[in-house]
């Protein structure tokens, strides 16, 4: 579905960007991957992708920094010619309570998660613009990793869930900004899916039990659950004319009342 399309995975090297770097490189595209922190996985998933037959990169940057966002499209370019799709994923959920918040632990979640989304989806649209339409008038796809997390609450992610919340309505709006560039913006919403960000809260059996418990198909999520849907979302093909739409990817979590 993705044949030498250019896909860009912002905190691609672990969990969820991983599976859907993974996913888009086994449907042809070469991968650009951004990533922080241990570089033993960002090479991992690098030569895993190449094992599928893709090309790709990692480089290391801070989301939170608008700096990284230049950086990242420019290294895609320089590497490929061009880009198609921006998976903007990378994110931290420092679970904390509301009370006694650090500021330090606010601020960051909301520079990483909301603003490091903004600039990066700011830098790959400005890159779609300047490429022009291709032979069926599609410039571009950015994808944004939201969350169910966006429509609910959580006790100890007061500083988390409105970050979502903003992330999905960047994508709301960007495809208001964007549609008459020919590039589409939407949200996937996952549910819980089991990976580092929420390792610690899910030691505890009990929350654990309790967590999957929630979800109708019986099962906590996977990284490479996320991979159909945003390959879809991707696809000019299958996707050409979606746009502004937001997709949960929960297991039916979300419309489990009782
Ligand atoms: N795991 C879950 O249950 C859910 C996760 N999400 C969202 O999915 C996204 C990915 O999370 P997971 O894969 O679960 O976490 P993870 O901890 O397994 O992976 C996070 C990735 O983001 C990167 N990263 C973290 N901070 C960064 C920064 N400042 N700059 C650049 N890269 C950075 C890490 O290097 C890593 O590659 C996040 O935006 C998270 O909010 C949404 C809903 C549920
Ligand atoms: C980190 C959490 O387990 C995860 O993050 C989300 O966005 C979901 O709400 C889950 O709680």
């Amino acid at each position: 579905m993705l044949k030498d399309k250019v896909v860009l995975v912002t905190g691609g090297s672990k969990g969820i960007g991983r599976g859907v770097a993974l996913g888009a490189a086994r449907q042809g595209a070469n991968l650009a991957i951004n990533y922080i922190g241990d570089d033993d996985s960002a090479i991992q998933t690098v030569t895993e992708i190449k094992a599928a037959g893709g090309k790709a990169f990692a480089l290391k940057g801070d989301v939170a920094n608008p700096a990284t966002a230049s950086d990242f499209v420019q290294a895609a370019v320089e590497a490929f010619g061009r880009i198609d799709t921006l998976v903007s994923n990378a994110g931290i959920c420092p679970f904390h309570g509301f009370l006694d918040m650090p500021h330090e632990v606010l601020l960051q979640t909301t520079q990483v998660n909301l603003l490091g989304a903004y600039y990066m989806c700011q830098a790959a649209a400005k890159q779609m613009v300047n490429q022009g339409r291709n032979k069926q008038g599609h410039s571009g796809s950015i994808i944004a990793v939201s969350s169910i997390s966006a429509l609910v609450g959580g006790e100890y992610q007061t500083h988390y869930t409105p970050t979502k919340a903003g992330v999905l309505s960047l994508m709301q709006s960007t495809a208001i900004a964007l549609g008459k560039h020919g590039i589409r913006c939407n949200a996937v919403l996952p549910g819980t899916i089991e990976t580092d960000i929420n390792k610690d809260d899910l030691s505890d059996p009990a929350k654990r039990a309790y967590m999957a418990s929630r979800v109708p198909l019986g099962r906590l999520g996977k990284p490479e659950d996320l991979a159909g849907p945003v390959i879809f979302l991707a696809s000019d093909e299958l996707a050409g004319y979606v746009t502004g739409a937001s997709l949960l990817v929960d297991g039916g979590m979300f419309v489990n009342l009782q």
